[in-house]
């Protein structure tokens, strides 16, 4: 069965995933939480407890793991959840990790772009990544740290150097923009939520979002300037939640479910499920810009085939051609930053 998430347009499921009722049947997955005490770790690691695959969760942090970790293990769910304090700590956490996820680092304000968390993020996500590079260079890793169109070419720059980079186990998670999308699309029209599906191409910071809502399943129509309406608040859409947090940080609770939902469709694949599809941005050759968001094929190794864009229609094709100059300027900084380092 096709993940709900950004499956091809042409396919249809009509099931969500239900992480409490699915049996465990399959190999066992250790994933680990990169940052896991923090406004997103939490709920992130709240729901992957729940998940009967995931055998092991450990949790790291430079702050608040143990007690994060101690809360998490009384609950009744499978997964062993170990927490890891501090740099010293950090090995430790990463041994055997299958799947290594990273929402450590500062979220926006109100008045800041994601570039502007650039000057903090970026050595964080490196440091961390030189670890994974050391201790599991195999695991598929998963980068929710902004700004994710640079912290990904940071990371994989950093598993170049270490001569252990695999384009297709390295991911920017931009599943929250496919959740909200599939969201304001389907309350639009008033469709079966979990039933909606909206591919979304490019990168992750405003122009650089690209939903394919001509690509929806089911299909749907607007007028053009309500089309334009729904494609500008997909792309603003953190910056909505940036407002109403009114300085309390940006979007946590339904980053958690994006990333939750992203992390069991790569668990679906590394378990040799077919047809599991989902957008994520990673290596690509389908545009100039050399990473970039498209809906994925996962396999056992992770990207089995690039999907790729499909067939624009002019006025995504206007937002594509928009989007490009800032993508590749922000590619460029985050490989510029590790040739400096
Ligand atoms: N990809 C997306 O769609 C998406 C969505 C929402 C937020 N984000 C980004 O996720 C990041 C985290 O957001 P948040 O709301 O959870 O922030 P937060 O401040 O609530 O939590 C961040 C956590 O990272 C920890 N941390 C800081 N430095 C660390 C290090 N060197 N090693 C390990 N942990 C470290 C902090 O102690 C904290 O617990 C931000 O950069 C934010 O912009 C991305
Ligand atoms: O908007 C942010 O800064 C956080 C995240 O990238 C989001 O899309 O919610």
């Amino acid at each position: 069965m096709f993940s709900r998430i950004a499956r091809p347009s042409q396919t249809l499921c009509l099931f969500r995933h239900h992480f409490s009722t699915s049996s465990k049947v399959g190999k066992d997955v250790k994933v680990a939480v990169l940052g896991a005490a923090g406004g997103i770790g939490q709920p992130l690691s709240l729901l992957l407890k729940e998940i009967p695959l995931i055998s092991h969760l450990n949790l790291y942090d430079i702050a608040h793991t143990p007690g994060v970790a101690a809360d998490l293990s009384h609950i009744e769910t499978r997964a062993k959840v170990a927490g890891f304090l501090g740099p010293e700590e950090l090995d430790k956490c990463l041994e055997g990790a299958n799947i290594v996820l990273i929402p450590a680092g500062v979220p926006r304000k109100p008045g800041m772009t994601r570039d502007d968390l650039f000057n903090t993020n970026a050595g964080i996500v490196r440091d961390l990544t030189e670890r994974v590079a050391h201790v599991c260079p195999t695991a598929m890793l998963g980068i929710i740290t902004n700004p994710v169109n640079s912290t990904v070419p940071i990371a994989s720059e950093v598993l170049k150097k270490h001569g252990v980079y695999d384009p297709k186990r390295v991911f920017g998670v931009t599943t929250l923009d496919v959740v909200r999308s599939n969201t304001f699309i389907a309350e639009a029209k008033a469709l079966d939520v979990s039933k909606t599906n909206v591919p979304v191409i490019g990168g992750h910071s405003g122009v650089t979002i690209i939903p394919l809502i001509s690509q929806c399943t089911p299909p749907v129509s607007f007028p053009e300037n309500e089309r334009e309406k729904l494609s500008v608040r997909i792309q603003n859409a953190g910056t909505e939640v940036v407002e109403a947090k009114a300085g309390a940080g940006s979007a946590t609770l339904s980053m958690a479910y994006a990333a939750a939902q992203f992390c069991k469709s790569l668990i679906d694949a590394l378990n040799g499920k077919n047809e599991v599809v989902q957008c994520a941005f990673v290596r690509s050759d389908v545009t100039d810009a050399t990473y970039f968001s498209t809906p994925l094929l996962l396999g056992k190794n992770g990207v089995e085939k690039n999907l790729g864009m499909g067939k624009l229609l002019d006025y995504e094709v206007n937002l594509l051609k928009a989007a490009l100059p800032e993508l590749i300027a922000n590619i460029k900084k985050g490989e510029e930053f590790v040739a400096k380092s």
